[in-house]
């Protein structure tokens, strides 16, 4: 009578076991066909690259600047960077003022690199875009139809080039200041938050953006977003939305307080007090000797004021190596005595209270770091102080010797530059002890070199949106390895499900 019972559940048994089996396989094969596609169907596209190339024409030289980016992320931040750099050979544009139709020509070699950088397909579309600074500006105050000679030389030469020239003009010290800003608070990835950093920051309301104080060869810039805005002074204060969010700026340039036109302006106030054609500058080495036209002196609109009459011709400077007398010598230049605002830098120009991280990039960041003074931990005001005396009191033939390889133009000018910086950083701008650790001395941000030209690019092609643009909840990786762990855990759970509820022979009690 048993035989039959027993042979009768075998096969009802072995049928459900085959169909939960088969259900299994079935959910398995689905999550494996599931990853497969969602893998498969979101690939990121092979990357369609986009460039732009801007000639940062500068008092001192000109450097031309190729940008990249992928053409699809193109309102995203942070993901142009710079692929190129070529320094021009020569003088500034502004040094064509004699031999106009020289500047043009004096590109070329760069416009070279950049089209051996660039695919040639691309050629065509790369917008191509120049702005010249300060020297410029000084040699429209002096000669405007110089001036406008040699933009039209460079004009003529981009638009040979086999780019999409875009224009070749001279930008003011706003625009010069603005675009610092945008540049470093680009690369430094501070106007846009994503995901967790974004909520991050909502936690922590740090200070969102960081100030840019940048030095050249004839004006220098402070932009930074101040606590409180005030109206004082309206010339100095820009609105900008970016990424959905408003921003009010402080700004200011300074003409002829880049690092060279403030050294021909103190070398004209200290002229006006010398005997005879020798002077004993402390803000050079001890035993550096130069010598200067006095004619061509006085042409420059940064030293004309001082113009008078002398009776030598040229003034033969000998250095005297003293750090101390060089501050209380520069120290001259920052007119403090009256201020028609709140508070002010110098020469009654309104600056708000400091506030936040700055970085100081250009000249800043030359001068610094040749002294060793710029790494990841901030020096004290006091230590960079230091370091630049004990460089002023070397003497000139040992300076020459232990930095052979540097061009003596920039060598023999450390010593000043130092003194320079500190004053007008200390004095100038009133950086203190306390605050001035948060100055960052920085060359570059990643691969692209801080300054204007990048945030200019930015600007002219309107790659920062006023708006957010709608971003995916999730990156790509983020989506895909969510998929693949919920899938898993699906199958887990079935696992666990068909365990539990049909517990297979070999682990029923008795049999382990
Ligand atoms: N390794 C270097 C490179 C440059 N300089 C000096 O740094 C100054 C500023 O250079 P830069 O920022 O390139 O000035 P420009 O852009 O030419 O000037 P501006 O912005 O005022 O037009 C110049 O005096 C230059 O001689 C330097 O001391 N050491
Ligand atoms: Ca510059």
């Amino acid at each position: 009578m048993d035989e039959p019972k027993v042979t009768g559940t075998k096969p009802k048994m072995s049928t459900t076991r085959k169909i939960l089996l088969m259900l299994g396989f079935l959910s398995t094969l689905a999550v494996i066909a599931l990853i497969t596609v969602a893998v498969t169907q979101n690939q990121p596209l092979p990357k369609n690259l986009k460039y732009g190339i801007v000639l940062d024409a500068g008092s001192s030289h000109t450097n031309l600047y190729v940008y990249e980016w992928p053409a699809e992320k193109e309102n995203d931040t942070g993901v142009v960077q710079q692929v190129e750099v070529c320094k021009v050979e020569g003088p500034g544009i502004s040094g064509y003022s004699q031999t106009t139709e020289k500047a043009g020509p004096s590109l070329e070699h760069c416009l070279q690199q950049a089209e051996d950088v660039i695919p040639l397909k691309q050629h065509q579309e790369t917008p191509v875009y120049l702005g010249a600074t300060a020297g410029m500006r000084l040699l429209r105050l002096e000669n405007k139809d110089a001036a406008d000679k040699v933009l039209s030389s460079v004009e003529k030469t981009l638009r040979s080039a086999p780019f999409n020239f875009q224009g070749a003009r001279i930008i003011s010290g706003q625009e010069e200041g603005a675009y610092g800003w945008i540049t470093i608070n680009y690369l430094l990835g501070n106007f846009k938050q994503s995901g967790w950093k974004k909520f991050l920051h909502s936690l922590k309301s740090v200070s969102e953006t960081s100030g840019a104080l940048d030095l050249g060869g004839a004006s220098t810039q402070i932009t930074f977003v101040p606590l409180e805005i005030s109206s004082e002074s309206p010339q100095n204060l820009l609105y900008f939305r970016l990424y959905g969010k408003d921003y009010q700026v402080y700004t200011h340039s300074f003409l002829c307080y880049g690092k060279d036109q403030a050294l021909q302006q103190k070398l004209a106030r200290d002229l006006q007090i010398t005997k005879n054609s020798r002077l004993s500058d402390p803000c050079f080495h001890q035993g550096y000797q130069r010598t200067i036209n006095i004619s061509n002196f006085f042409k420059n609109p940064c030293t004309s004021i001082e113009k008078k009459q002398f009776p030598f011709s040229q003034l033969y400077i000998e250095g005297e190596g003293n750090y101390e007398k060089c501050r209380r010598n520069i120290q001259d230049l920052f007119n403090k005595t009256n201020c028609p605002y709140s508070s002010c830098s110098f020469n009654g120009i309104y600056l708000p209270p400091l506030q936040g991280d700055f970085g100081a990039f250009s000249a800043f960041y030359f001068v610094m770091n040749f002294l060793n003074l710029t790494s990841d931990v901030p020096f004290t005001l006091d230590e960079v102080a230091s370091a630049v005396q004990k460089f002023c009191a070397l003497p000139w033939h040992e300076v020459k010797l232990q930095y052979h390889q540097i061009k003596e133009k920039y060598l023999s000018e450390y010593c000043f530059s130092g003194a320079y910086i500190l004053s007008l950083l200390e004095n100038g701008y009133e950086f203190t002890t306390e605050n001035w650790q948060r100055i960052h001395f920085l060359g570059k941000i990643g691969s692209s070199d801080a300054g204007w030209t990048l945030g200019y690019m930015l600007n002219l092609t309107n790659m920062i949106p006023a708006e957010e643009p709608p971003a995916r909840p999730l990156s790509y990786g983020s989506y895909v390895g969510l998929m693949v762990l919920c899938s898993l855990v699906l199958v887990s759970v079935i696992l666990l499900a068909w365990l539990l509820f049909h517990k297979p022979k070999c682990l029923q009690k008795g049999i382990v």
